[in-house]
């Protein structure tokens, strides 16, 4: 991402004309009420990102696209936007340590509209390459044009003074004498250290070093790939590789594309090429292929238990149908019901049935129970981070408890309901062990007719590499700083048949 984007307004005078050719003045000597009075729309789409995620409690993700079309931003534009949200979202705890140091008051005291504006600010210094004269006109303007002119004069000083250093001095001299690692790490990689620890827990209870710490927070502050997926039997990547596409590297039928927005391929639109992270893929694929201990076959009935939005369960329908079986999608909000009804519309309808229950109580209307079963449970998203920029600021530690009765109970009907010598597939995007490890272990505790399958393999017979190194003690565990994945965790549990 480059922020030197052609006809950048931030490196044109009022009237057009270029500032600073020369390159031999930092700063525009101009007083703050002489400068730039407009808001570049880019940078006026952050900040209603910003604005919208602290004050209404929004998802950045959610509100980008609107945003960015209510402004009509081209495509370089809206790359730049979203750069500059996300990256201002995901690096807050940064950054607001160094205006920590820039600031002459605690900063829950300033107006809030004006903090993050001055995030904005900080990230286009700190880690895009925009010049420094630039994010400061441009951030004043964004100011005077959406805040009023009252706080230009503040945003101007302290973004001078934030400018001085680059990150890595800023960092030092943050770190310097600290020495506990969870608050080096928390602060240089920019996550709460609640969060530094539960990572930390995390990578050592999935048989991996503590040291390979700082590279786990490293990937959730960069932006995933895209990865697509043609629905088996159903879609084909001509068209994503066509459009610059390159086939990805772990997983069969899989694309990994950087050429910009993936809504405007047909193939995308019609649902069957559909965007899906490369360890969604692997580990629903695990499940579906995965050997059954009943000789399985053909006519095998399948249960998503927590379907919504419906990813896994498109990629499901899509083999089911291709092996002559049949699926239940689950999801209890109608709302999310709605987003899988939408999901699987690609592939045939004799396949799939959608049902809008509890999954905790699902088991009592299928009385011959489903042959495969995938919980993919509601959990804390805690490797998943680097695709939800806010969510490592509004998760708290309280989440991994409050979840804990959900996950137990769905896995628990789950077992209940599967068929002897059916598997089911206990699946979390996080790979907190109080949410993995934990729920799988209380889960089995009394329970002889079900046994641990070796999840690694079975990840590694349906990657192409034959060799994901995820398995631990009959579990596996993605990672985004390995795998290149989100952070999945697969347990496949079979029923035996006596
Ligand atoms: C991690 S998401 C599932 C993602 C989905 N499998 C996919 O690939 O798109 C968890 C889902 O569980 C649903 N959920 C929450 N409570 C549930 C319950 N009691 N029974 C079943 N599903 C539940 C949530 O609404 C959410 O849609």
């Amino acid at each position: 991402m480059t922020d030197r984007r052609p006809n950048d307004p931030s490196r044109r005078n009022e009237r057009g004309r270029e500032r600073n050719r020369s390159g031999s003045r930092k700063f525009s000597t101009a007083a703050p009420s002489e400068r730039t009075r407009r808001a570049d729309p880019a940078r006026l789409v952050a900040f209603e990102v910003l604005r919208a995620v602290s004050a209404d409690d929004a998802y950045a993700n959610l509100v980008l696209p609107g945003s960015i079309r209510k402004h009509r931003l081209g495509r370089q534009d809206a790359g730049f936007a979203t750069e500059l949200a996300y990256g201002a979202l995901r690096g807050q705890g940064t950054y607001d340590a160094i205006l920590g140091q820039c600031v002459d008051r605690p900063l829950d005291q300033l107006d809030p509209a004006v903090l993050d504006a001055l995030r904005i600010g900080v990230h286009q210094l700190m880690a895009m390459r925009v010049p420094p004269h630039a994010a400061l006109d441009q951030t004043v303007g964004l100011a005077r044009a959406v805040i009023g002119a009252g706080p230009s004069s503040l945003i101007n000083a302290v973004l001078r003074k934030v400018s001085r250093r680059p990150l890595a001095e800023w960092l030092d001299e943050l770190v310097g004498g600290m020495e506990e690692p969870v608050r080096v790490s928390s602060l240089k990689f920019s996550h709460p250290e609640w969060i530094v620890r539960a990572l930390r827990q995390s990578l050592v209870a999935h048989g991996r070093n503590v040291s390979e710490i700082d590279n786990l927070l490293q990937a959730d502050n960069a932006a995933p790939e895209v990865n697509l997926v043609a629905l088996p039997g159903i879609g084909t990547l001509d068209e994503v590789l066509q459009a610059g596409g390159r086939p990805g590297d772990l997983v069969e039928d899989s694309v990994v594309f950087a050429a910009g927005d993936v809504g405007r391929l047909e193939s995308v639109r019609s649902g069957k090429v559909r965007v899906q992270d490369a360890g969604s893929q692997l580990v629903a694929r695990a499940l579906a292929a995965v050997e059954l201990d009943s000789g399985g076959g053909k006519g095998e009935s399948w249960l998503d238990l927590c379907a919504g939005p419906g990813g896994k369960a498109a990629l499901l329908g899509a083999v089911a149908a291709q092996g002559g079986h049949v699926l239940v999608a689950n999801e209890p909000a109608e709302h999310r019901a709605a987003l899988v009804r939408q999901a699987l519309d690609a592939v045939p309808s004799h396949v799939w049935t959608v049902r809008v229950d509890d999954g905790r109580t699902v088991g009592a209307a299928y009385p011959d129970g489903f042959d495969r079963i995938l919980v993919d449970a509601p959990c804390t998203g805690l490797g998943a981070l680097r695709r939800r920029p806010e969510s490592r600021w509004r998760r708290k530690p309280a989440d991994l408890v409050d979840l804990a009765p959900l996950q137990r109970g769905l896995l628990s009907e789950a077992l209940d309901t599967v068929r002897p010598g059916g598997v089911v597939a206990y699946v979390t995007c996080s790979p907190h062990p109080a949410e993995t490890t934990a729920v799988v272990q209380d889960c089995l505790r009394g329970r002889k007719d079900f046994s641990l399958l070796d999840a690694g393999a079975a990840l590694d017979a349906v990657s192409i590499t034959g060799a994901l190194n995820a398995g631990h003690e009959s579990t596996a565990q993605l990672w985004p700083h390995v795998h290149g994945t989100d952070a999945m965790f697969l347990a496949l549990i079979r029923r035996s048949r006596h």
